[in-house]
């Protein structure tokens, strides 16, 4: 296929760059991938992987000449990252970012783009609870989504910028920060808290039930546990940056789950019965629109 880029820039060589190489690579794009990250440990884990034609130390020197840059580092480390670059990049060259929130991003990276570079800030919706250079692989992005922010964005850059994503695997939809923030306030940011909190508390009850929450956990924990390895440093980035809308979220969701309590606490079964036959019905939506590509027959007549 043709590269829709000549020279792409990684600044940040981890799960979400390392895994874009990978797929750039499948999808045999012939673009000169160059790679940059903070530590020298992790630009020579990434020459180990050789999953970019050339790692240098600086991310002034990376984006030289690039096409697209892609800022794939912490969001808490965006803004300085791009004050970095700013002067380096070629004019019309596209910087976008891969981000867990947007507004925030915007606001840290968007003052040092020089005009004549497009912003096009984006997200997957594909991850796993493993970081570093190590973890990446070739399909994490197969039919998940990519979220690209069109506020002001060049039609053209976007359209390059969408056909990029689609040929590493991923089904690009376009909307703006505050919602992209809200909706992933939702289905990914107060859900990793809850998973946080519900691990924590295991691991507190562990002293008192000397170590069988962990040896007989059952697979809904299981999930918490691997949800809660996630990286730290990205997670308190995530909610630092994702302050307000994860704050409302958290609000509602503790509303809810102190009504649950009621009804657990006065015997109230009609409550959790019509509660919990509710939220199925939301899975089984999700799985029968397709949209979890991990469970495939669940809903679909097999197991309730
Ligand atoms: N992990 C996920 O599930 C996932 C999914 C989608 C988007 N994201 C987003 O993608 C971005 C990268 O996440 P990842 O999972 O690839 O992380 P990662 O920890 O695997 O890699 C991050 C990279 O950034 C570099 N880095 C860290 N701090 C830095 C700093 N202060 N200055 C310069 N470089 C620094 C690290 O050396 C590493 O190369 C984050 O913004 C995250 O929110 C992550
Ligand atoms: O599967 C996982 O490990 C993830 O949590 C991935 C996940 C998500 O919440 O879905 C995490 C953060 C991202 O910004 C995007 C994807």
């Amino acid at each position: 296929m043709n590269a829709p880029y000549d020279r792409v820039a990684l600044i940040g060589l981890g799960l979400i760059a390392g895994s874009m190489a990978l797929a750039m690579r499948r999808a045999g794009m012939t673009a000169e991938i160059v790679g940059t990250a903070r530590s020298a440990e992790t630009r020579a884990a990434a020459e180990r992987r050789s999953f970019c034609d050339r790692v240098v130390v600086t991310a002034a020197e990376a984006v030289a000449n690039a096409d697209l840059v892609v800022l794939a580092v912490p969001v808490g480390a965006m803004a300085a990252v791009a004050a970095e670059i700013g002067p380096h990049l070629m004019p019309g060259a596209t910087v976008t970012d891969v981000g867990s929130v947007k507004r925030a991003v915007i606001d840290d990276v968007a003052p040092h783009i020089p005009p004549g570079v497009h912003f096009i800030p984006g997200h997957p919706l594909a991850g796993t609870e493993r970081s570093g250079p190590d973890s990446g692989f070739a399909e994490l992005f197969d039919n998940r989504f990519c979220l690209l922010i069109d506020e002001g964005a060049d039609p053209q850059a976007l359209t390059r910028l969408a056909d990029f994503w689609k040929a590493l695997g991923a089904q690009v939809e376009t909307m703006d920060a505050d919602h992209h923030d809200r909706v992933l306030a939702v289905t990914s940011h107060t859900p990793h808290l809850i998973a946080y909190t519900m691990v924590g508390v295991a691991d507190d009850l562990r002293r008192v039930t000397d170590s069988e929450v962990i040896r007989y956990s059952a697979a809904g924990f299981r999930d918490f546990t691997r949800i809660a390895a996630s990286d730290p440093t990205m997670w308190r980035d995530v909610f630092l940056n994702n302050r307000e809308a994860t704050l409302e979220i958290l609000g509602r969701f503790t509303e809810e789950l102190f009504a649950l309590q009621r009804a657990i606490r006065k015997g109230d079964g009609d409550h959790l019965h019509a509660y919990f036959t509710r939220t199925r019905a939301i899975r089984r939506g999700i799985v029968e629109a397709g949209q979890d590509t991990d469970a495939p027959d669940f809903g679909r007549g097999g197991r309730s």
